[in-house]
């Protein structure tokens, strides 16, 4: 049970060794604490000097609300008042807790709200916005994965990002959680192992559910710990999982779906991104296997990867002599080494080599000279889950941005009060809820449309979006950036966030297809779908 101190007992506790602040009503002993205080004028003469007593107006104008998250459990010792209050506050909290998800209902309310209702710092239906997409069991994933990513992801993102690396363990615990099996795609139930979020069965986790577990993820702000965790994951695996040998599958799946081994695809060379058709590192057929060389660049989690889904040229050059092969950690000949990239730091983006790399034929997934098929298949929801991500990135840019101008003051008024500071915030808003409103749409069609024909109505759309979610994310990590000023120029602190997503721009504007082949694909696309569907041009 927590203890209950009064303002006199506080104030008494105002040395190096003995050094208590209060903030927002909590007590913290930070005496431990001191000479890792952070601070360009002395850390610990800072905290120091706010001893003994109320010390929340100073907390709130330096730190974002996650150093509380990270560091006030453990240096947490009680609260302000006398025992009554004790009481009160422990019932309070209890009853808080009972309705976290739950928002005060006021008189414009009309269902149940979620979140912190930081206006669009959620999509629309979490803010009490009428939605025909989703239902209970939506909110159910929302619920559970947000408090999982709350809990074991936010207070960490920013360490793991500088130290380039996510350890271990948590891979496990993202496994657990059942969100690596979230992030493949359709999955057949035998693969999964886990308990999926919320609880839902494999047979009714739909495309909606999928879309709330990578856009709570991307809460983290890090695109580093997205992809340092699934990137991967989600498309150097779904090729096994739908085209490979049962073999394969039995070798590969299991342990990429607990955490415990690593996968990541392996398409783009030194020598082209886009161009996937050019194509050059070679697989020749030797009789009873391959013999692979070539290299490939920048390959997301290869630094740690067991398993690498490789496209190779088994056939004629361009798009028909193309197939996938997947290459095993300890295969003579392969190596990987980490790229120094501007961004996604802890995602482990690899350069890999390989020399006379022996393939059994058994490791060839589907069928040969059928790769670029499988690419395809895989592009529609690769570049799905760029546009989430990138749109809860543009997001996030918002939400913090807005709750920074909040209380900085300039020339005597709180940012938002400035016309020119809301301009920037109704620019970005109008972008991320039209990304979001498209995206939605999109996924529902993925839903609806028979299989068959989807890589040609929706190729397209789905290429235009992404390259709208980049720009859209580009424009706000910038806008942000403006109104954190030089927060946002600084590793750490208040403009965390901000500073980390404006770093990592290109590596979502660039990958799946640059906007530039996106927009041409999309519009090629589309005017050959016009001319079968009996457009009038
Ligand atoms: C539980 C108490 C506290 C903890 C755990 C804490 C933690 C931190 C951390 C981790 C930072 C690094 C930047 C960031 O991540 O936001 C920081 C910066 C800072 N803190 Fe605290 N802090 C506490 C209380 C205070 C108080 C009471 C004050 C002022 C009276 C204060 C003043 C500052 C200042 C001025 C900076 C910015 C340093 C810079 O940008 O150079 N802190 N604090």
């Amino acid at each position: 049970m927590s203890k209950f101190y009064t303002l006199e007992e506080v104030a008494k506790h105002t040395a190096a060794n003995d050094c208590w602040v209060i903030i927002e009503n909590k007590i913290y002993d930070v005496s431990g604490f001191l000479d890792d205080h952070p601070g360009i004028s002395g850390g610990k003469k800072v905290l120091l000097k706010a001893s003994g007593k109320d010390a929340t107006k100073q907390f709130q104008s330096f730190h974002s609300p996650s150093v509380l998250q990270k560091f006030g459990p453990e240096l947490l010792i009680g609260h302000v008042g006398t025992a009554e209050d004790a009481q009160l506050a422990i019932e309070e909290e209890r009853s808080n807790e009972e309705e976290s998800e739950e928002i005060e209902r006021g008189p414009l309310t009309v269902g149940i709200p979620f979140g912190d209702m930081v206006p669009f710092g959620d999509p629309m239906w979490y803010q009490d916005w009428y939605s025909p997409f989703y239902n209970e069991s939506h909110r159910k994933v929302r619920k559970e994965v947000r408090a999982f990513v709350e809990k074991e992801i936010m207070p960490f993102t920013h360490v793991w990002d500088e130290a380039k690396k996510i350890p271990a363990e948590v891979f496990g615990k993202v496994a657990k959680a059942g969100l690596l099996a979230s992030c493949c795609g359709v999955v057949p139930p035998e693969f999964i192992t886990f308990r999926l979020p919320g609880g839902i069965e494999p047979e009714k986790f739909d495309a909606f559910h999928r879309l709330i577990v990578m856009d709570e993820l991307s809460r983290c702000g890090s695109g580093g710990v997205t992809w340092g965790l699934m990137g991967g994951l989600g498309i150097g695996l779904p090729p096994v999982i739908h085209f490979g040998s049962k073999y394969l599958q039995e070798k590969v799946v299991p342990g990429c779906m607990s955490g415990e081994k690593f996968i990541c695809l392996a398409i783009t060379e030194p020598s082209g991104g886009s161009d996937v058709a050019g194509l050059q590192t070679e697989a020749k057929d030797m009789g009873d296997h391959y013999l692979v060389n070539g290299e490939k660049k920048w390959i997301t989690n290869g630094v740690f990867a067991d398993y690498f889904t490789v496209a190779c040229r088994t056939g004629e050059p361009g798009f028909g002599g193309i197939s996938f092969l997947l290459l095993e950690r300890g295969m003579p000949g392969i190596t990987t080494r980490q790229m120094n990239c501007s961004g996604v730091w802890p995602s482990g983006t690899a350069y890999i080599t390989f020399e006379d790399v022996k393939v059994p034929k058994a490791n060839l997934i589907g069928q040969e000279n059928k790769g670029f098929k499988y690419i395809m298949y895989n592009f529609n929801s690769e570049r799905l889950g760029i546009v989430v991500q990138a749109n809860r990135f543009a997001r996030v840019c918002i939400e913090e941005s807005l709750k920074y101008a909040h209380k900085r003051k300039t020339f005597g008024k709180l940012l938002v009060d400035h016309p020119v500071i809301r301009n920037k915030f109704a620019h970005m808003i109008r972008q991320v809820e039209a990304t979001h409103a498209w995206l939605e749409i999109l996924i529902y069609q993925s839903m609806h449309m028979p299989e068959e024909i989807q890589p040609i109505r929706l190729g397209g759309p789905i290429a235009l979006c992404k390259a709208q979610s980049t720009q859209t994310f580009e424009y706000c990590a910038r806008e942000a950036a403006q109104i954190f000023g030089g927060l946002a120029y600084t590793r750490g602190g208040q403009g965390e966030k901000v500073e980390r997503l404006y770093r990592e721009v290109r590596a979502f504007a660039i990958p799946g297809g640059s906007e530039e082949i996106m927009l041409d694909l999309g519009v090629r696309q589309a005017v050959k779908v016009g001319a079968f569907m009996g457009a009038k041009m």
